[in-house]
Parts: structure tokens; C-alpha cells; sequence
């Protein structure tokens, strides 16, 4: 269509330094195509300090959104509340789980990284401190030396495979059927044998030399049917095949190694490692397609809904090229036609909400015990994990810490030896209940005031992270109410919806899938405004378009249908 079209592409993370505010500004808009809610934050905020308009746009399934963010004129990306993923409380994933998600988060996230990644990065290798306290509290909390799952002095890489399995799947449910405060009320852990299994094996005309996996363990073991459910010895195998494989071929990321969904050697060791502690437990395993699923969070996606939702993008970014940008609106992509008989809804761009942290200036609450959160937890799990800061800083009274590429190597050494220090025992009196936080990131611009409030007596299941957040912020709710985990795990979780939205009262619902992208669902056309306006209500699309008149530019758009009419008085 432009011959003449001139295209740069630039390949890399989006938030690395070079992508940075002066990059954003010099584009007239920008289109959002990301899948992860991270992402999506950081350039929100790039987009918000640029001053350059965002299109956000996101698909799950047969659902569709496409949104305009527009500094000072609608809300922002993050001016509504978005639930973080679903945790789990600890405890039961290390000692009572009773789902098949609870065996893949731990193979996951707690197994994977003690074996091939950081092992700092695992839960399965930090003891909890006060436990006793809980239901599952006691020993059974209490962590394995991290260096048994060191590789020892000559030992090869069957051995390392075979005394991990034994210590996983026999000696530590030996341990924990021990724990008999535990199964009072449930079926205690059976114990594998692992000899049994090799027996089996061996005799089953298999042989039971490993072969090499070559990036695989099931095309080695001829286990090439993704949907099927492997039974407990073939779980085995693809168990000791697998660790054998990160440890022959895979030496160099070994202590660096992360989980991911595209990696077939790591989601074959997930499925096996989380098949064989749901045979312990009777808990019913799952084929490697499902849990591969499960534990990259993966929707499906559907060719027409992405089209279609590229399609209002354009639409979007029309309109504010043509210099219309009070035009825009917020589209939803339904699953059937609606109520209004539209498969596509659209609505006025919602204002920007006076509380959000992002694009306002409110303050945000921390609820936390300060005598045990420590410093490192606060930067980890609240300022990056929830916040979504890339190099955080806080100042209080006379403390300080900083984060950044700008930093003298004593300042670093400094800041560091700070972390593990409980917020309470900080210098300068440390951040205690009632202390004002201040929170920046350079990189993005963000800036905000946390509020610490201090309590005691956290219980661990209702919170599993340990932490409150009130305010205007991403999933400042959603880890109260998580949504019941799922056969998939990646069904969307509900949201709550806005105060606004409470107080009227509509039948619409925000969804946020497993991507981070938030939908809203309704089968009526007003709720679904109802629910996504705040504050001011609705504008509607010809009255916004009556007041742009910028550059010597109008648009028309006619209220109803899909069809916008751009026009340039030079035409
Ligand atoms: N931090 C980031 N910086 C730059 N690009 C990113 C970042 N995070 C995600 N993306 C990009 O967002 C896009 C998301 O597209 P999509 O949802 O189709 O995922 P995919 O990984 O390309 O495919 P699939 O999920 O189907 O395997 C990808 O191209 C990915 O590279
Ligand atoms: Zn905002």
C-alpha cells in the first residue's frame, strides 16, 4: 500500500536502558502488543514520562481488548487494580498439596531452581521462621541443607539423578508421614521406590542403561505422545533422563538455569518431577501437554480474535496520527454478539483515576510485620514483584537505598550488606509503623509514598506473601480473593471491580488473564461502560469528537457503529 514506507526494527527486552523515556518521545504513539503484565507496566510509564499516547491491547481466547491511554486526558494502564498471578501458601505445596497445581508450582518454581537455577530463588531451600504456629508448621516446614543437592565429588550424573529422586520421593515423605499432626484429616504421602521402579524397568525389556537425551528425555525414551499420561515408572524415567540431561549437556547454565515454557527439556523434568510427587500424594498426574499448560500460563490463542483486535489497534493509532485522540475509545472483543447485537463494543476512553500510584499522586499503604520483613523482601516482593519497579529507591528521614547502574562500587557494597536487615532495624530508626516511604525509579519515573503499618500474627494461608497493599495498585485486592485454582491454571481470575462500578452496580465483570491482560466481559453493553467508566461517567464518542480540533484536523465519528470516519480539512 506505501512503497515508499520507511521501517526500523529494534529487537530486544523493552525494558532495557536504550529504550528509555528519550526513545519513547520520538514517536507520535505507541501499540502495545506484550503478553506479560510486567512489560506492559514498564511501558505504560515509559509512555506516561514520554507524553506519547499508548494503544494497550490484549486477547485470551475468543476475548479482545484494545485501550488508549492518553497522559492527562483517560486513565492510565494501571489506573484500575490488576491481580497478580495466583501463589500458594508455602506450606501446602511443600507439605500438604492436594492438586495437580500445587505439584506443578513446586516442581516448578521451587524444584527446578534448587536443582539447575539460583537456589536462593527457591522456596524449597528457606526455612520459615516462626512455623509452628500453623496447622502444617512444625519440622515438616523446615528446609533440606541446600548442599545435598550439590553434586558431589565424582559422583556422575545417574548417581546425582538417582539420589535426588530417592531423596525427594522416599526419604522426605518418609519424613513428612511422620509429621502425624498433618494427617489428621487427610491421606498421608505414600513413599516411591525407587529400586522397585528400576526393577520394573529392567525387566520391562526397556533396558536400563539411559540413553542420551540430546535436549529431550521423552524422544529418548520414545515418549513422544504430548497428550498422553505417562505412568509412574515412565515418570521416573523421564525424572533421572532429564536431570542427566541439564547436568551432560547443559553444564554452563547450571546455578543460572530459569524455567521456561518453550525450554522441552525443562517442561518435560516439571511434568515428571511434579507427576511422581502427585503419585505420592494420589493426587491424578497430568500429560506433558496439560502441564505445560499449566505452568507457562498458556491460553490458547485464536487467529480470528488476534485479526480482529490488530484490526481496532489500526483503528486506534488512526485516530491519533489524524490528531483525534479525544476519538479514541476502549474496544471489547466479546465471545458471542451481545445483548446490542455487536460482537465488538465500544466505549469512551474512561478518565484517569485520581488514586492511581502510576499516573497520580496518591499514597499507598503497606500493611507488614517490620521485625521480620526484611529489606530484601520488600524490594523483591513488593517494590519489584508488585510494583513492577525496575531499580527501586527509597529514602525515609535519614535512610536511604538505591538501586542503578550509576552507583560507586562502595555505595553498592553499602546498600547491599542493608538487605537483610528487617525493615524495623534499618538506620535511621528504621521504617516502623507510620513511617512515610518514598519509592522512585529513575529508569521509569515513577514516583510514590508508601505508608508501613505494622502487624503481627500473619496467617500464612489468607496471606501467603505476608503482606497487605491498599491503595490504587495492581492487585491491591486479588490476593485476598484468589480464584479457586483450576484444572488449567489458566483460567482468567476475577477481578474486583471498581468502586464506581460497586456502587452502581452493573452485571459486568473485569477479567484479567493469566497474560496479564484485562478483560471485560458483559453480555450488556451498558454495564460493560458502566463498569469500566470511573469518576466523571461516560463521554460520549461525538461529544469528544466536537471538542478535537487540533492541528487543523477533525474527526468524525459516527456513535453506533464501527465505522470512523477521519478527515483533514486540507483533503
Ligand atoms: N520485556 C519485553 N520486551 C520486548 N518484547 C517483549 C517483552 N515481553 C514480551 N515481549 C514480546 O511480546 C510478544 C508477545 O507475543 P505473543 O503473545 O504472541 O507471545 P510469543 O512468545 O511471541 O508467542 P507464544 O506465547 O504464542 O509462544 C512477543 O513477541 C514477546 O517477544
Ligand atoms: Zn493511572
Amino acid at each position: 500500500m506505501r512503497p515508499g514506507v520507511d521501517i526500523t526494527a529494534y529487537q530486544g527486552n523493552v525494558k532495557e536502558a536504550r529504550f528509555g523515556v528519550d526513545f519513547f518521545r520520538r514517536f507520535d504513539c505507541v501499540l502495545n502488543g506484550l503478553d506479560n503484565l510486567e512489560a506492559r507496566r514498564h511501558v505504560n510509564r515509559l509512555c506516561l514520562a514520554a507524553e506519547v499516547p499508548l494503544v494497550e491491547s490484549g486477547t485470551a481466547g475468543f476475548l479482545g481488548q484494545v485501550s488508549v491511554h492518553i497522559k492527562g486526558a483517560t486513565e492510565c494502564f494501571e489506573c484500575q487494580p490488576k491481580p497478580t498471578p495466583k501463589t500458594f501458601p508455602v506450606c501446602t505445596l511443600r507439605n500438604t498439596p492436594d492438586k495437580p497445581i500445587h505439584c506443578i508450582v513446586w516442581a516448578k518454581e521451587m524444584l527446578f531452581p534448587l536443582l539447575f537455577g539460583a537456589p536462593e530463588a527457591s522456596d524449597l531451600n528457606e526455612t520459615i521462621g516462626a512455623e509452628g504456629s500453623g496447622e502444617d508448621g512444625g519440622e515438616a516446614g523446615q528446609a533440606d541443607d541446600p548442599s545435598f543437592y550439590q553434586r558431589r565429588e565424582g559422583e556422575g550424573s545417574r548417581q546425582y539423578a538417582e539420589r535426588v529422586f530417592r531423596q525427594l520421593y522416599s526419604t522426605k515423605i518418609e519424613e513428612l508421614r511422620r509429621m502425624e499432626d498433618l494427617w489428621h484429616s487427610r491421606r498421608p504421602p505414600e513413599p516411591l521406590n525407587l529400586d522397585a521402579l528400576l526393577a520394573l524397568e529392567a525387566n520391562g525389556g526397556s533396558g536400563s542403561a539411559a540413553p542420551a537425551a540430546k535436549g529431550s528425555a521423552c524422544k529418548a525414551l520414545g515418549l513422544t505422545d504430548a497428550h498422553a499420561v505417562w505412568d509412574v515408572q515412565q515418570n521416573a524415567r523421564v525424572f533421572l533422563v532429564a536431570v542427566q540431561a541439564f547436568l551432560d549437556e547443559r553444564a554452563d547454565e547450571l546455578g543460572a538455569a530459569q524455567f521456561d515454557k518453550d525450554d522441552q527439556l525443562a517442561v518435560e523434568f516439571v511434568t515428571a518431577a511434579s507427576n511422581l510427587r502427585a503419585a505420592c500424594y494420589g493426587i491424578p498426574m497430568q500429560s506433558l501437554f496439560v502441564t505445560k499448560g499449566m505452568a507457562g500460563n498458556i491460553i490458547h490463542a485464536i487467529a480470528t480474535t488476534n485479526a480482529i483486535v490488530s484490526g481496532l489497534i489500526v483503528l486506534e493509532a488512526l485516530k491519533l496520527l489524524a490528531g483525534a485522540p479525544a476519538a479514541c475509545q476502549t474496544s471489547f472483543l466479546h465471545q458471542q454478539v451481545s445483548g446490542s447485537k455487536r460482537l465488538v463494543s465500544r466505549m469512551a476512553a474512561p478518565t484517569s483515576n485520581p488514586a492511581c500510584m502510576v499516573c497520580g499522586t496518591a499514597q499507598a499503604g503497606l500493611v507488614v510485620d517490620t521485625h521480620r520483613m526484611t529489606l530484601q523482601q520488600l524490594v523483591d516482593k513488593v517494590l519489584k514483584g508488585r510494583l513492577a519497579l525496575l531499580a527501586p529507591s527509597l529514602s525515609c528521614g535519614s535512610f536511604l537505598y538505591e538501586e542503578g547502574q550509576d552507583l560507586e562500587e562502595d555505595e553498592v557494597t553499602f546498600y547491599r550488606s542493608l538487605l537483610p536487615r528487617p525493615l524495623a532495624s534499618l538506620p535511621g530508626g528504621g521504617l516502623v509503623n507510620g513511617s512515610i516511604v518514598e519509592v522512585s525509579d529513575q529508569e521509569q519515573q515513577f514516583k510514590a509514598q508508601l505508608v508501613i503499618s505494622h502487624r503481627e500474627d500473619w496467617d500464612e494461608e489468607v496471606h501467603p506473601e505476608g503482606f497487605e497493599l491498599s491503595g490504587s495498585l495492581p492487585a491491591a485486592e486479588a490476593e485476598q480473593q484468589p480464584a479457586a485454582p483450576t484444572a488449567t491454571a489458566s483460567e482468567p481470575a476475577a477481578l474486583p471491580t471498581s468502586a464506581a462500578t460497586a456502587a452502581k452496580g452493573p452485571k459486568a465483570e473485569l477479567q484479567e488473564t493469566a497474560d496479564g491482560v484485562v478483560v471485560l466481559t458483559s453480555d450488556d453493553e451498558e454495564a460493560a461502560e458502566a463498569a469500566a467508566a470511573t469518576g466523571k461517567g461516560k463521554r460520549k464518542a461525538s461529544e469528544l469528537a466536537e471538542d478535537d480540533g487540533q492541528d487543523g484536523k477533525r474527526a468524525r465519528v459516527q456513535e453506533g457503529t464501527d465505522v470512523v470516519d477521519l478527515l483533514d480539512d486540507s483533503d
